[in-house]
């Protein structure tokens, strides 16, 4: 058991390679061993390309026959934009298939599993399970769900605020916690803020502190359609940039940005139902979602039990005052019965600030 654990810990190790480019995949990683020896290895780098497991078999070559073979995940049994690498195994004849964790995707789950053992492969399933599921919460989600998973962070001050009385709000966490927010706009498909901080800001949300970083999707939620014509969002032509409106805004003003690299999204209702949002989003094949803010679209997300992950960066400064805002607006909660309960999953310092982690508890 001790050597499947350390081959398993090698394949956990390879499948990060993947982590935010292999969208709308998850991340895999594979490792061959034939006689205590390591003779292939591999992940998943891109949809589309490869599965972990023929990178690692043709590393292998002649050798991946009667070898034990490590994946982080059930190997796939369907014919997506790949073969199956089930059927791979099977024709190169490997002895044994180590998996971390089943597939839950509908079109696997469990297929490829019994695929192997029909074929007379003995397969062991569960090995690190735990580290092989965090890996891929995204995509377990979105699989379930066909709808993002949510991230909404926010940076505050101490005392709660994330801008002072008059706005202002430059800068309340330091540049590590910033790069730390880039990071994580890298490895999402869409970065969501609602139009007020468009209009405060005048935001790029693009991705600069991280190299080689990519930009997600930019969602503007703006009912009205009132996202300045000479916004960043709506000029740069960074990164794509979808404006969500109300099924109330006329076509005319919609016409107004029609020279502009943007899409306008258009709701069936006046306002914009989040629920309704995230499935039009799944339907985009986006299958993670950065909440940037500000205050009344973190409300609204938390008033529609939509959020998945929480990420608050607490800066040491007090900014005071009753009229600054604080990070989630909408109307909130009037008894405490009804709160959002969450369990912190982690807590760090970045630079001088305090990075905290946590996920809703869904009772
Ligand atoms: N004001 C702060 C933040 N403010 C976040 C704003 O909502 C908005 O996303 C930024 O102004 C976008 O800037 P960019 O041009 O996309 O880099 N976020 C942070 O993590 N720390 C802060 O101090
Ligand atoms: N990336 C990955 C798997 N991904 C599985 O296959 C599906 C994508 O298939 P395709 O469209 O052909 O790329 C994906 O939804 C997931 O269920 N499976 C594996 O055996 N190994 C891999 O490395
Ligand atoms: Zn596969």
């Amino acid at each position: 058991m001790k050597r499947d654990e350390y081959y398993m810990r090698f394949a956990i190790e390879l499948a990060k390679a993947g982590i935010g480019q292999t969208s709308p995949n998850p991340v895999v990683g594979a490792v061959v061993v034939k006689n205590g020896e390591i003779v292939g290895f591999g992940a998943h780098l891109k949809a589309g390309e490869p599965h972990a497991e023929v990178h690692a078999l043709c590393m292998a070559g002649e050798k991946a026959k009667d070898a034990d073979v490590y994946v982080t995940l059930e190997p796939c049994s369907h014919y997506g934009k790949t073969p199956p690498c089930a059927d791979l195994l099977i024709e190169t004849g490997v002895k044994r298939v180590i998996i971390a964790t089943t597939d839950p995707n509908p079109l696997v789950a469990g297929k490829g599993i019994a695929k192997l053992r029909q074929a007379g492969i003995e397969v062991d399933v569960g090995i690190l399970k735990q580290e092989a599921d965090e890996l891929n919460q995204v995509f377990f989600h979105y699989i379930a769900t066909k709808t993002p998973f949510v991230t909404l962070k926010y940076a505050s001050s101490l005392d709660g605020k994330i801008a002072t009385k008059t706005g202002e709000s430059k800068w309340i966490t330091s540049e590590a916690a910033r790069r730390d927010v880039h990071r994580y706009r890298h490895l999402h498909d869409a970065i969501l803020v609602g139009v007020n901080t468009v209009i405060a800001d005048n935001p790029s949300l693009t991705v600069r502190h991280v190299e080689g970083g990519k930009n997600p999707i930019r969602i503007i939620l703006d009912t009205h359609l009132r996202t300045p014509l000479d916004a960043n969002v709506v000029n740069d032509g960074e990164a794509e940039t979808w404006i969500v409106v109300g099924s109330g805004v006329k076509e005319e003003k919609i016409a107004q940005y029609s020279g502009k690299h943007v899409q306008i999204i258009k709701m069936n209702q006046p306002k914009i139902v989040i629920d309704e949002l995230l499935k039009v989003l799944g339907e985009k094949q986006v299958t993670s979602l950065f909440v940037e803010g500000g205050a009344e679209v973190h409300g609204s997300f938390i008033e529609a039990k939509a959020v998945n992950q929480v990420i608050a960066y607490i800066a040491p400064k007090v900014i005071g005052g009753k009229d600054a805002p604080a990070p989630i607006g909408g109307s909130g909660f009037a008894q405490m019965a009804d709160v959002m309960n969450l369990k912190i999953k982690s807590v760090e310092t970045i630079g001088p600030d305090l990075k905290i982690v946590a996920l809703p508890i869904t009772d």
